[in-house]
Formats: structure tokens, C-alpha cells, sequence
């Protein structure tokens, strides 16, 4: 059953993230972070392998990329909001850039 982040799950879980770069969505129970790449094909690349995580996790991100930049956005709609699933695809979006 997936719900959404505690206050005291944001503060442990939320934390590293939003030290990594994230941001919390003006607004929305959501994170943001964009990642900038040498070029295009970088950063498709690594769009392709965070593609084959989301699919394999069910969790898939809202994103906007142009040329060598990704804007991305997490939140689970099944909840309007955080939860664990935004938490472990951001660490693996991190991981694989
Ligand atoms: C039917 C399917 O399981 C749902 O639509 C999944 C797919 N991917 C999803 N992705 C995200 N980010 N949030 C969801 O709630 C979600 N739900």
C-alpha cells in the first residue's frame, strides 16, 4: 500500500534530496530538479535508462527536455503526492547522471 511521505519521512527520506539538488514544487506536493548534460545524446541516454527503471518500478516521471537539459518532476498520483516511489526513482535519477 503506498501513501504519502510523514512529516517524519520528509525529514529523513526528503532531506538528502532536496541537499542534492531537488526542490519542492511551488504549490504541489511534488520535487523538481533539472539536470544539465554535455549534449543531447547524454542526455537522452540517460532519459533511456531512467525510462527502463520507471517502467520496471511503474513510476514514471513528468518531464521536459530540451537539447541537453531535463527538467523533471515527481509526485504519485495514486496519492496526490510524495511517496517512497518519488523518493527511490529521484535517488536513482541522481545515481545514473
Ligand atoms: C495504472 C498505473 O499503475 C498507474 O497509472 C501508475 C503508473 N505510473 C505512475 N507514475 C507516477 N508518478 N504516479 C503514479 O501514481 C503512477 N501510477
Amino acid at each position: 500500500m503506498n501513501e504519502k511521505l510523514t512529516e517524519q519521512e520528509r525529514a529523513t527520506a526528503l532531506a538528502p534530496l532536496l541537499a542534492a539538488g531537488w526542490q519542492m514544487v511551488e504549490g504541489r506536493d511534488a520535487i523538481t530538479k533539472t539536470f544539465t548534460f554535455p549534449n543531447f545524446i547524454d542526455a537522452f541516454g540517460w532519459m533511456t535508462r531512467v525510462a527502463i527503471w520507471a517502467e520496471k518500478w511503474n513510476h514514471h516521471p513528468e518531464w521536459f527536455n530540451v537539447y541537453k537539459t531535463v527538467n523533471v518532476t515527481l509526485s504519485s498520483h495514486d496519492v496526490d503526492g510524495l511517496s517512497e516511489r518519488d523518493v527511490k526513482l529521484a535517488t536513482k535519477m541522481d545515481k545514473l547522471a
